[in-house]
């Protein structure tokens, strides 16, 4: 039987490592970091992830600036708060929840943001960092993973890695981390062929393409790390509800694997502590603080 990754205790004690460096950092600073979170919209799920995300900076000693805008918002509004957040000495990493309303073309306002407070990672200029070695931002869910694998597996040189999964925002990004870990990585996603053979060789997977129970547990190479960051909604059996599953058929996947993310409780937690930790990173950096 495989361990469970306990992602929920980790990102607890992160977040309480951030709550210190923002004691220390206001009191030499003589401020607080500040969040910037920008909502457009009516859409429940973002509106859950955003109070969470609110919740942890007030808890973490942090300044939360919430802007919750109208769904019919323009993307010339938009572009204007992104503008005035840019220009705000208080505001020290900005934060527009994704996806936004289809009228707004979302690379436009992520390529708004000032490189220096993009505490998602999201922007051209965090992703070419990121590739090339430079200083900069990490988007929170690949960085969460790859603190989760180090705290299991310690030094990460020479394993196989397999990331399932391509997105701007979690495959890419991950793919990027593990090989600055000198990890041997591959990229699967929805054509590769034979993607059984190609996880079975693997060392480190992670499931990140949005499918749930995709990657079954007789694929894993036995005493893998498995990270799932799918979070799926589907029927739960009693009538009418529902639950959250991952990209990994997690019973199956703990018959095999060494030790397995459970959702929730994973890797989900640890976006929101790695949000905070970028936050104090950017506001650190601002003020000159090492
Ligand atoms: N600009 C932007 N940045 C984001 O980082 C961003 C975003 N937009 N849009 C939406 C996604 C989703 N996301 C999650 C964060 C935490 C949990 C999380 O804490 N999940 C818990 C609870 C899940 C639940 O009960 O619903 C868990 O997995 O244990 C999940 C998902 C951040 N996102």
């Amino acid at each position: 039987m495989a361990d469970i990754i306990d992602g929920k205790a980790f990102a607890a004690g992160l977040r309480e490592e951030v709550r210190e460096g923002v004691t220390a950092f206001a009191a030499k600073a003589g401020r607080a970091p500040g969040l910037a979170v920008v909502l457009v919209g009516e859409d429940p799920a973002s509106a859950v992830y955003v109070r969470s995300k609110h919740k942890a900076c007030v808890t973490a000693g942090m300044e939360s600036f919430e802007h919750h805008l109208p769904a019919e918002t323009s993307e010339a509004d938009l572009l204007a708060l992104i503008g005035q957040l840019n220009a705000d000495p208080a505001v020290d990493g900005i934060l527009v929840q994704l996806p936004l309303p289809k009228h707004i073309d979302e690379t436009k306002v992520i390529e708004a943001i000032d490189p220096d407070k993009d505490v998602d990672g999201f922007t051209t200029a965090s992703a070419g960092r990121l590739a090339t070695g430079q200083d900069g931002f990490v988007a929170c869910t690949p960085l969460g993973c790859l603190m989760l694998l180090k705290d299991r597996l310690g030094d990460l040189s020479g394993k196989s890695a397999v990331i399932v999964g391509r997105s701007n925002i979690v495959g890419k990004p991950m793919a990027m981390l593990l090989l600055k870990e000198s990890c041997t990585v591959t990229i699967a996603h929805s054509r590769t062929q034979d993607l059984a053979h190609v996880i079975g060789g693997a060392d480190i997977v992670v499931a990140a393409v949005g499918r749930p129970e995709m990657v079954k547990g007789a694929w894993l190479k036995p005493g893998a790390t498995v990270i799932d960051v799918g979070i799926n909604r589907v029927p739960a059996a009693e009538e009418g509800k529902t639950k959250l599953v991952g990209d990994v058929a997690f019973d199956e996947a703990m018959e095999v694997a060494a030790a397995v993310t459970p959702v929730p409780g994973g890797v989900g937690p640890m976006t929101i502590a790695c949000l905070l930790h970028n936050t104090l990173a950017a506001a650190k950096r601002r003020e000159g603080i090492a």
